[in-house]
């Protein structure tokens, strides 16, 4: 199956104004035309969407938020709706990161989330991935069919699925090709064979060749190594052409 890879910086929280120029900078590293055969995206803080968004001109880089709320509008003190994160400029959200679930947001909270994201025309990205404790114990499948299951609506169509394990994510560990090969085949088997399924944990620019090789692998999710263009870009350009 051919598919575009996607190539996609998660911020989390960092950042200021003066990275709004970033996805121009980006571009200059690596101009559309040698990315014509992947999807570049850029996920700030949502206070850093529009201006990012006004700035980002013709370089053909997707934005993207970390999360949303699943109401439209109301008394929410200190949430974002889907809308609004659209009217700002994403396209794409990031949903259910691991870091959100220890926080406390369960698998039903996940799917309201990607049903309010959906109904906004935003893509979702619908991360999932167990814990150290839970793979040692042989459980990452398990826990992986649950997330989905539980995360997922029904008639959901246009997604993307991110396979992060917990303890693969900020540590500089990363998962064996072997591990990530047989995890991506599994979720595969669960999801279209043209939803892009993409490996997080500690992706750069050093390891990234032999993970995007990876069958089933169309992309990645990257922390750390996507706040620098540089590295962002010597990630993307690891990315197959054709697979
Ligand atoms: O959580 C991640 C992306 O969402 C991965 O973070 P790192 O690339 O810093 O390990």
């Amino acid at each position: 199956m051919t598919m575009k890879p996607l190539i996609a910086a998660n911020w989390k929280m960092h950042g200021n104004m003066s990275w709004r120029n970033k996805p121009a900078e980006f571009n200059e590293i690596l101009p559309t035309a040698e990315r014509r055969h992947l999807d570049v995206l850029i996920c700030p803080p949502a206070v850093l969407l529009a201006p990012l968004a006004d700035k980002r001109g013709g370089t053909d880089v997707w934005l993207g938020a970390q999360t949303c709320h699943d109401q439209v509008s109301g008394a929410h003190t200190g949430e974002m709706s889907a809308d609004m994160l659209s009217d700002a400029g994403a396209e794409y959200v990031i949903l259910g990161h691991s870091e959100r679930r220890a926080a406390g947001e369960t698998d039903a909270d996940v799917r309201a989330r990607v049903e309010a994201a959906v109904k906004a025309e935003l893509i979702p990205i619908i991360c999932v991935g167990e814990s150290l404790e839970q793979r040692e114990a042989g459980q990452a499948e398990g826990v992986v069919e649950k997330q989905l299951a539980g995360s997922l609506p029904d008639d959901l169509t246009d997604y993307v699925i991110a396979y992060e394990p917990v303890w693969a994510i900020g540590t500089g560990k990363t998962a064996t090709p072997g591990d990530i090969k047989s995890m991506h085949a599994f979720i595969r088997s669960r999801v279209w064979p043209t939803t892009r399924i993409l490996y997080g944990g500690s992706v750069k620019p050093a390891n990234a060749q032999e993970i995007l090789a990876t069958e089933n692998v169309n992309g990645a999710l990257i922390g750390g190594a996507g706040l620098e263009m540089e590295s962002l870009a010597e990630i993307a350009k690891a990315a197959p052409k054709r697979r």
